[in-house]
């Protein structure tokens, strides 16, 4: 799993396997050997991690049986469903077959007293917290060391706002938290959007089950624009309005209806090799993601356009074509920071300096990525500077190094990429890769 803590699980029903034996298979350093020739490939990548917890929340609320096909299954979707499991929710994975079916209860949460653990998965503890304010509580909600350092205060001062009830169980602003239950009573409130996007998707998603509905304020300049699009996007799907006008969200009382619902491919794991394709010269496909994708990382490929790539963006499919020379960049990655490592990784062997801007919500998640990536450039070679909210990347020549991930899965996923075009690159716990993308590994090598 995603950190050091584990934890006994309810175990999903069809997933025959826990997150430790996942992570156990991994060896402790990986070496990336350089690839001989430039990559051409299609590659299948597995559903959104974004898309897949937002589909399961919003069944377990909606009234009835619902499907969700192509779910992602990592680390982050696994504690979503071991909580619906541990919380008294009908759900039955198959994973061969590629979907997840949950029985909702239509805003009702069936079993009270329950302790959830929720790894290290943002959307997890964003999530629950707002939805199980609607159950008759208590539920205490805890994570890997990591989470007990991420922001959830202004997720907690919203919900307090709205009328749920819901403490701190050990310091003020931090996981663990008690969620008491009882309903949501709703009304207006104002949450802060600088630091996480997850806060207002979580609160949203929850909106349709309180009493006087929902209205929410954004304070601050919202990170991660695009999420918030997502989520309105799935509850749409599944039968429920948000209205939006200028940083004011609104959501009646209303009802989910039970559907199945397909996920799309995750663009923030189709970065990687995008970038492969973009580093090696080479050409890579990704079916399944195309144009009318609310994914906001897909603009990763933009950036890659920027660089000198081939791009074409087409219904169903995204196909980068790389350059004879990569060209530095200068982007600000705020709407779409889980590409910045990729970025970064690939950044070394551009032909002049790049820079990304606005992303210092970043400190805030897996690790302190800003700080992470400019450690292991500057152990690699590059010349690094590191700003508060940013990154600017001078290329040198690269030296072999032994990359530390910090348990975060987008150092050693875009890390690796590097490794596919720099001598000498291993990358130190690869395991972390299944917080989100398990078959990672599997699908690079796939590539020579
Ligand atoms: O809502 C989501 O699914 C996510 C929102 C983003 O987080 P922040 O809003 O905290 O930046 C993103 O980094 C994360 O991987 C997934
Ligand atoms: C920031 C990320 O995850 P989380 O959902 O835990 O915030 C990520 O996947 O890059």
């Amino acid at each position: 799993m995603s950190g050091e803590r584990t934890r006994p699980v309810a175990g999903v029903p069809g997933v025959d396997f826990t997150v430790d034996d996942v992570r156990g298979r991994f060896p402790v350093e990986l070496e990336i050997k350089p690839l001989s020739r430039p990559v051409d490939a299609t590659v299948r990548v597995p559903g959104s991690k974004s898309v897949t917890n937002r589909a399961l929340v919003v069944a377990a609320l909606a009234d009835g049986r619902s499907r969700i096909l192509n779910p992602l299954f990592s680390d982050d979707s696994y504690w979503l469903m071991d909580a619906l499991v541990r919380l008294g929710f009908g759900v039955r994975a198959d994973r061969e077959g590629g979907e997840v079916e949950i029985l909702g209860l239509g805003g009702r949460v069936p079993n009270e007293d329950v302790e959830v653990f929720v790894g290290n998965a943002g959307t997890v503890a964003r999530f629950l917290p707002p939805a199980l304010a609607l159950g008759p509580g208590p539920y205490r909600l805890d994570g890997v060391p990591r989470m007990r350092e991420r922001p959830v205060g202004d997720l907690v001062d919203a919900m307090r706002e709205l009328g749920a009830a819901v403490r701190y169980a050990d310091g003020e602003g931090r996981f663990p938290l008690v969620v008491e239950g009882g309903g949501l009573r709703g009304g207006t409130a104002s949450v802060e959007g600088s630091k996480s996007s997850q806060f207002l998707s979580g609160l949203l998603m929850a909106a349709p089950y309180a009493r006087e509905g929902m209205t929410l304020e954004v304070e601050g300049e919202l990170v991660s624009k695009p999420y918030v699009g997502i989520t309105t996007g799935v509850m749409r799907s599944f039968g429920v309005g948000v209205e939006e006008e200028g940083g004011r969200f609104t959501v009646r009382p209303a009802a989910y209806g039970a559907r199945d619902y397909p996920v799309e491919p995750d663009a923030s794991g189709a970065s990687y090799f995008m970038a492969a394709a973009a580093v090696t010269g080479g050409r890579v496909e990704i079916p399944g993601l195309g144009s009318s994708s609310p994914q906001g990382d897909l603009r990763f490929a933009e950036v890659l356009e920027r660089m000198g790539c081939e791009v074409r963006i087409e219904r169903d499919r995204v196909a980068v074509q790389g350059p004879r020379r990569l060209r530095g960049v200068d982007v600000d990655m705020n709407a779409f920071s889980d590409t910045m490592i990729t970025l970064a990784a690939i950044a070394p062997f551009a032909d002049g300096p790049t820079t990304i801007r606005d992303v210092e919500h970043t400190r805030h998640q897996e690790t302190d990525r800003i700080s992470a990536v400019a450690t292991e450039l500057a152990r690699l070679g590059a010349d690094v500077r590191e700003h508060r909210n940013g990154i600017r990347i001078i290329p040198r020549e690269t030296r072999p190094t032994s990359i530390r991930t910090y348990d975060d899965h987008r150092m050693a996923m875009g890390f690796a990429v590097t490794g596919l075009v720099a001598a000498g690159i291993s990358i130190q716990n690869p395991a972390c890769v299944t917080k989100t993308f398990p078959d990672f590994f599997r699908k690079l090598d796939a590539l020579r």
